[in-house]
């Protein structure tokens, strides 16, 4: 189910499929696949349209070169802007590029144009084909591309990148920077048709902004060529056992308490957000827990059972401990109770920040027998892994693995391509959500939901799953109705993540039927 690989194991899954294959044949698969691709995003070619090509030095420009000629035999009016050491091709590329110049796209030579942006943006392009680079991109882009690459992200036509948006590196996501660390540049797509398999870098970081629409193309190599993939893209699929229809006979006993602990004086409403997002996502019964006084109860949400932190006894509940919950002496030792209680655990905010500065803390939190669930932003992470939030964001998969790993926790690297970790090294990327939910107390929102979720007895992996999953669609359900990106805010997602968790629920019934 939606596998990605990385780089490594690409080349690995290539290198295995040439050997059984023709030389070229899965080049000639890629050009044939994207020029599918491009002729679905024209729709209906006409006398004006035209599609400009570029075509780098390695095989990625091959790809590219193989889709011109197949256009420009379809009688589309193709232009291709080589940027290419014929000499230093591949067979393969060579090829494609004797094809190419032997069908009637023209070529545009950069080395003998003066302005190649003025040429590029004296067309009306009805589309751009990036073939610059693609997996083979081990430094930023040379110099001269950088003009280019910049001139077609001001284009306002559609832009089909091949394999990976050019500049991005597929593994981690982020713009390959330069040697002085400055920011180098990349591509970006509107779709991007990625070959053999998915990748990581097209749905973490910046790979979401860069890469557009993502679909692959597995070049009709043969399943038997693909190894396990401990890296999956989120989908509902994953956790579709778990999501039950309720029995008549059930009562709220059935379901489940949770305890939100948090809201510091001043901090109240991330707690309140949190429970009400638990109270609404199913959970039996509520209890929003605070470290100062506690208010007499949520007008709005009266079946929240408000208590003081250190009155409550919680050992039987999911519990969800961090959000507003400040860093001082009481909230270290709320936490200390937690994390020593035999009780499934999810870990925001303030209880991660308290963790990643003390040593016994993370001791303890490894020690654990009953599950953690930790909710990390990359701050966050990079104060419980000892690095800096530029160092998490470089290698968000790796971070979250890390994580897990060193934790004995599930954990939920947060941001844009929200990558969930296992403690067994298994990975999923989240693709749906939007920066509306870049807002103060989403994170609230999504630690509430997940304890709903476990306490309502799901496996932490599927919860973590299904949280991350329904936070996204809630933000993006939300943004079709006009209500953000700007402006969205955390508690409008609640009653819509309960109306995505019950659609989800019925969906699934039906299905098994
Ligand atoms: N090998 C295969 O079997 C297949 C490869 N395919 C395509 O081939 C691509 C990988 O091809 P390559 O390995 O040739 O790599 P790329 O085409 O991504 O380009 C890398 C080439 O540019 C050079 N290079 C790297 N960074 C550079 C920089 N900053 N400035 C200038 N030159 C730079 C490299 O030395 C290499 O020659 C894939 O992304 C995919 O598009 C597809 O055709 C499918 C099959
Ligand atoms: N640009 C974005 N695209 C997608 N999701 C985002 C984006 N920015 C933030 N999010 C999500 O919003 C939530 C923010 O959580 P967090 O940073 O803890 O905020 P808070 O502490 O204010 O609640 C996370 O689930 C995160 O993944
Ligand atoms: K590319």
């Amino acid at each position: 189910m939606n596998p990605m690989y990385p780089i490594a194991q690409i080349r690995q899954i290539e290198q295995a499929a040439q050997a059984t294959l023709a030389p070229g044949t899965l080049m000639q698969r890629a050009g044939t696949a994207a020029a599918h691709a491009a002729l679905e995003l024209i729709k209906f070619p006409h006398q004006q349209t035209s599609i400009l090509v570029l075509a780098g030095p390695g095989d990625n420009g091959g790809d590219a070169l193989e889709s011109a000629a197949h256009l420009a035999q379809l009688g589309l009016s193709v232009s291709v802007l080589l940027h290419a050491d014929p000499d230093k091709q591949s067979v393969a590329a060579k090829q494609a590029l004797l094809r190419a110049q032997a069908s009637s796209a023209k070529f545009i030579d950069s080395s003998q144009t003066n302005d190649v942006d003025a040429v590029i943006t004296s067309t009306p392009w009805t589309l751009v084909i990036d073939g610059l680079f693609g997996i083979g991109l081990t430094r930023p882009l040379p110099d001269q591309l950088h003009q280019i690459v910049n001139t077609i992200n001001r284009l306002h036509c559609v832009v089909l990148a091949l394999d990976v948006p050019s500049g991005l590196d597929a593994d981690t996501g982020n713009i390959v920077d330069d040697q002085a660390g400055g920011r180098g540049v990349a591509v970006r797509a509107s779709h991007t048709i990625t070959f053999i398999a998915d990748k990581p870098g097209l749905h973490t970081c910046d790979g979401r902004d860069l890469a557009g629409q993502v679909q692959v193309a597995r070049l009709g190599i043969d399943h038997s060529l693909f190894p396990a993939s401990a890296i999956r893209l989120n989908h509902p699929d994953l956790f579709a056992a778990s999501l039950q229809q309720r029995k008549h006979n059930s009562h709220k006993g059935s379901f489940g308490d949770v305890a939100v602990i948090g809201g510091a004086l001043g901090m109240a409403g991330a707690v309140i957000l949190a429970a009400r997002t638990a109270a609404q996502c199913g959970a039996g019964r509520v209890f929003a827990a605070f470290l100062q006084d506690a208010p007499a109860y949520d007008s709005a949400q009266p079946e929240l059972m408000c208590r003081r932190a250190h009155e409550l006894d919680f050992s039987a509940m999911a519990v969800v401990i961090g959000p507003g919950l400040g860093t001082s002496a009481a909230a270290r030792d709320v936490l200390l109770h937690a994390l020593q209680a035999a009780t499934p655990l999810v870990l925001d905010a303030d209880a991660l920040n308290l963790i990643g500065a003390e040593s016994s803390l993370q001791k303890i939190v490894t020690q654990r027998q009953a599950v953690s669930l930790m909710t990390p932003h990359p701050l966050e992470a990079a104060r419980l892994l000892g690095k800096s939030g530029a160092a998490i964001q470089l290698d968000r998969v790796d971070a979250a693995r890390r994580l897990a790993a060193q934790y004995g926790s599930v954990v939920i690297l947060k941001g844009s391509g929200t990558v969930i970790a296992g403690v067994d090294g298994e990975i999923a990327i989240n693709p749906n959500g939007n920066a509306g939910l870049a807002t103060a107390g989403s994170g609230d929102v999504l630690a509430g939901l997940c304890g709903a979720l476990l306490a309502q007895g799901w496996p932490v992996w599927e919860a973590a799953l299904a949280a991350v999953w329904l936070h996204g669609a809630a933000a993006d359900t939300l943004v079709a109705q006009g209500i953000g990106a700007i402006g969205l805010t955390a508690g409008e997602l609640i009653p819509v993540l309960r109306s995505g968790l019950n659609r989800l629920t019925a969906e699934q019934a039906l299905l098994r039927r």
